[in-house]
């Protein structure tokens, strides 16, 4: 079932600085939310403290109702949450294949003791997720290069590979930051098409950070802009394009009064 995300009152200092400030949105089960604004607008940080890799100074973050602040990543990924990386995050020396794998680890039965002694039902659910690893890669165009070492191939790839990997976790709930930085226009054009295949196909919340307009309009179904750690407006990526604030925060109060 996708996942329903909630952010209430969500606030991130780091000493001194205000990273976040009271940011407060739902997301709804099955809809591809946008998160988007100037550099160092807080995107990232938001998506860490989604993920449980920073823990936010004050608010509520729930999953399907659970609450999230100050569950770990591991946990988090336990219970439906999925996400990849501005920069990739690969073991370069494995192969495509063992690196898409590695992202089935949640769904493997007992625990380190038994993947470690290569129990029968261990070995038996980890060529299950071979096969189906393999199928992704497959269906993606890249079965050429399964048992090819990661190190080997493009950025494009790379990223490509990081999105595979985060799907054979089967997530209720997908955190892409910044999916397109760094592919050409082809490498984009593919990537709007896999995410809205994904969304058709499975029962997935998705949210995306990132700063190609194209691929925010062409994807998400609502967007949040910050700017400065706060909610500068919510709604369509059409209705955040044409808002005068976040047209300023852009490109600046002058040249937006130049441009008006
Ligand atoms: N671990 C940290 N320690 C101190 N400051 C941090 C930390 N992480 C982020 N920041 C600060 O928080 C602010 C927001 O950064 P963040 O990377 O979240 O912005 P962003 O909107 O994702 O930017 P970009 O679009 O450039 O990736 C920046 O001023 C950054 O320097």
């Amino acid at each position: 079932m996708a996942a329903r995300l909630s952010l209430s009152d969500v606030n991130l200092h780091f000493g001194g600085v205000t990273v976040l400030q009271d940011v407060s949105f739902d997301v709804e089960p099955g809809t591809i939310f946008g998160l988007v604004g100037p550099n160092g607008a807080g995107k990232t940080s938001l998506f860490n403290c989604i993920s449980g890799h920073y823990r936010p100074s004050s608010g509520s973050i729930t999953i399907d109702g659970t609450e999230a602040v100050g569950r770990a990543p591991s946990h988090l990924a336990r219970i439906g949450l999925s996400r990849t990386f501005q920069h990739p995050a690969l073991q370069l020396r494995a192969t495509v294949l063992e690196n898409v794998v590695l992202g089935g680890h949640t769904r493997l039965p007992g625990g380190p003791l038994s993947w470690a002694l290569g129990l029968p039902f261990t070995s038996r659910a980890e060529r299950g997720l071979r096969a189906e690893a393999l199928e992704l890669l497959d269906r993606a165009g890249l079965a050429w290069a399964a048992d090819r070492p990661a190190d080997e191939l493009s950025h494009g790839l790379h990223k490509g590979i990081e999105l595979w990997r985060a799907l054979l976790a089967r997530p209720t709930l997908l955190l892409l930051d910044e999916p397109a930085a760094g592919l050409s226009h082809g490498e984009v054009e593919q990537l709007i098409a896999t995410v809205k295949q994904v969304r058709d196909e499975q029962d997935i919340t998705i949210v995306i950070v990132e700063h190609h307009m194209g691929l925010i309009s062409a994807l998400t179904d609502r967007v949040v802009v910050l700017d400065h750690g706060r909610k500068l407006m919510e709604g369509t990526a059409a209705e955040a394009q044409s808002d005068p604030r976040v047209i300023e925060a852009y490109i600046g109060k002058d040249a937006a009064d130049d441009a008006a």
